[in-house]
């Protein structure tokens, strides 16, 4: 049992989040429409508040999705706290309506159009049009209409514009990968320093505050990785199909000049700091990790703050600085919370640490003093607190047993699938 082992970079066990029964859900219809390759159309017509879900999969990944906990928060905000409304230059955007404080979460959907990406790619056009619509049709009005009204010419455009990537193997296999249609979150247009982040678990599609947004200002995602200088962002979003036109990218050459070194110089500090921590923190310095918190607060990289608040809070606590590395602690609870989760790995270890400095494995360690015995306790100590956490077996076991009665009910449908094909093609 080793409390400290979990103290390493943040690295989230999405799959591991809400409630694992092993049960699969009973409102799910389907196998239907099957097309080349085993895919088929499924439909849940409960889902989303009763706006109905349709998925194009196939049938392992179908009952696969079908057993994911629903991940409900109570704190969402209303619908009421923001509105759509003409952005210059951006078509339409969510805009304010009231203060909406750093931490609220904006909105918490399941995808009410799910595609297998090899099915969105490869399906000859006329099929996926007729199969698409098929699955359009399914949804309710209100959905249908939320579908339809999204940025993008026919459906297929409209999932290029829209859709969010989804890996929906625990194990991360690529393999996996859907396009997830939310037409809720549709409305969320780019920014490179965006003030809400967004995370999916599971299917589920989760957006929260990083900062204080005021009334009138507009909510904002970003579709890329935004730690990245000006040309190299751009040219991601070209991808998109559009010039960005946030606030980062319409800065003046100087103040594009500024940001861009920043950029570099929060990654090389990463990096700096990555490898004296991989030799027992051999030459870190204290102020290291306030200097990384500091550049990415001046580069406005609220959406992406817990690894920098967790690697700041561990190396204060190593020098013996309690006040900082409570400080930080308490900072990191609250990034990790917005960024991955109350499930988040580091969170419970962030958390002792705020709450008793001097009780963490981590505090002290780098104080130097020439008794050797203590040397040697510090040594251990930081071994142990290195090491790898171990996942909740617990929960990894009840994944194991939900993926395999969905390997067993996918295999059922397969079988279903191969009959329907052999007397016709339904579509
Ligand atoms: C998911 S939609 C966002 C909502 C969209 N503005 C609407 O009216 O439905 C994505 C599209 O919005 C536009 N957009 C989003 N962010 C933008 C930005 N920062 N600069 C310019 N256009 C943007 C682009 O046309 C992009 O393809």
């Amino acid at each position: 049992d080793d409390p400290a082992a979990k103290d390493t970079i943040p690295d989230v066990n999405f799959d591991l989040e809400g409630e694992h029964t092993g049960e699969l859900p009973s409102p799910w219809e389907g196998p239907s429409h099957c097309v080349s390759g085993d895919h088929c159309l499924y439909f849940n017509p409960a889902g989303n508040d009763n706006n109905g879900q349709v998925l194009i999969t196939t049938p392992n990944y179908a009952y696969l999705t079908a057993t994911f906990p629903k991940i409900t928060s109570e704190t969402q905000i209303s619908p009421d706290s923001f509105h759509l409304a003409p952005i210059p230059g951006r078509g339409n955007g969510f805009v304010a309506d009231r203060l909406i404080k750093k931490g609220e979460v904006i909105m918490q959907r399941q995808p009410s159009f799910l595609v297998h990406a090899d099915a969105h790619i490869d399906m000859k056009p006329e099929v996926q049009e007729k199969i698409y619509q098929t699955a359009l049709s399914k949804l309710s009005k209100e959905a249908q209409e939320k579908f339809l009204s999204q940025f993008g010419d026919g459906v297929r455009a409209k999932i290029d514009k829209n859709s969010f990537r989804i890996v929906v193997d625990p194990s991360g296999d690529k393999e996996s990968g859907h396009l997830g249609v939310f037409v809720d979150v549709s409305g969320f247009n780019h920014d490179c320093r965006p003030n809400v982040h967004y995370r999916i678990t599971n299917t589920t599609h989760t957006t929260v505050a990083v900062r204080d947004i005021h009334p009138g200002e507009e909510l904002t995602i970003s579709y890329i990785y935004g730690i990245a200088r000006k040309s190299t962002r751009q040219k991601e979003l070209q991808d998109w199909g559009f010039e960005c036109t946030c606030s980062q990218c319409t800065l003046n050459s100087l103040e594009t000049a500024a940001s861009d070194a920043r950029v570099k110089e929060i990654k090389r500090l990463e990096e700096e700091i990555e490898e004296k921590m991989a030799k027992r923190g051999e030459d870190i310095k204290p102020e290291m990790g306030g200097k990384l918190v500091e550049l990415y607060l001046e580069e406005k990289l609220y959406a992406y703050l817990a690894p920098t608040y967790v690697r700041a809070a561990l190396i204060y606590s190593m020098f013996g600085n309690e006040a900082k590395a409570k400080e930080y602690a308490e900072e990191a609870v609250g990034a990790l919370t917005r960024e991955y989760g109350t499930h988040a790995k580091d969170i419970q270890s962030m958390r002792e640490l705020a709450a008793d400095v001097k009780g963490h494995w981590s505090w002290g360690i780098k104080v130097v003093n020439g008794d050797k015995k203590e040397q040697k306790k510090k040594a251990e100590k930081w071994k142990l607190g290195q090491g790898k956490g171990k996942k909740n077996e617990t929960v990894k076991a009840e994944v194991k047993k939900e993926r395999k009665a969905a390997e067993k009910m996918g295999k059922k449908a397969e079988k279903k699938v191969k009959k329907a094909k052999a007397k016709k093609d339904e579509l």
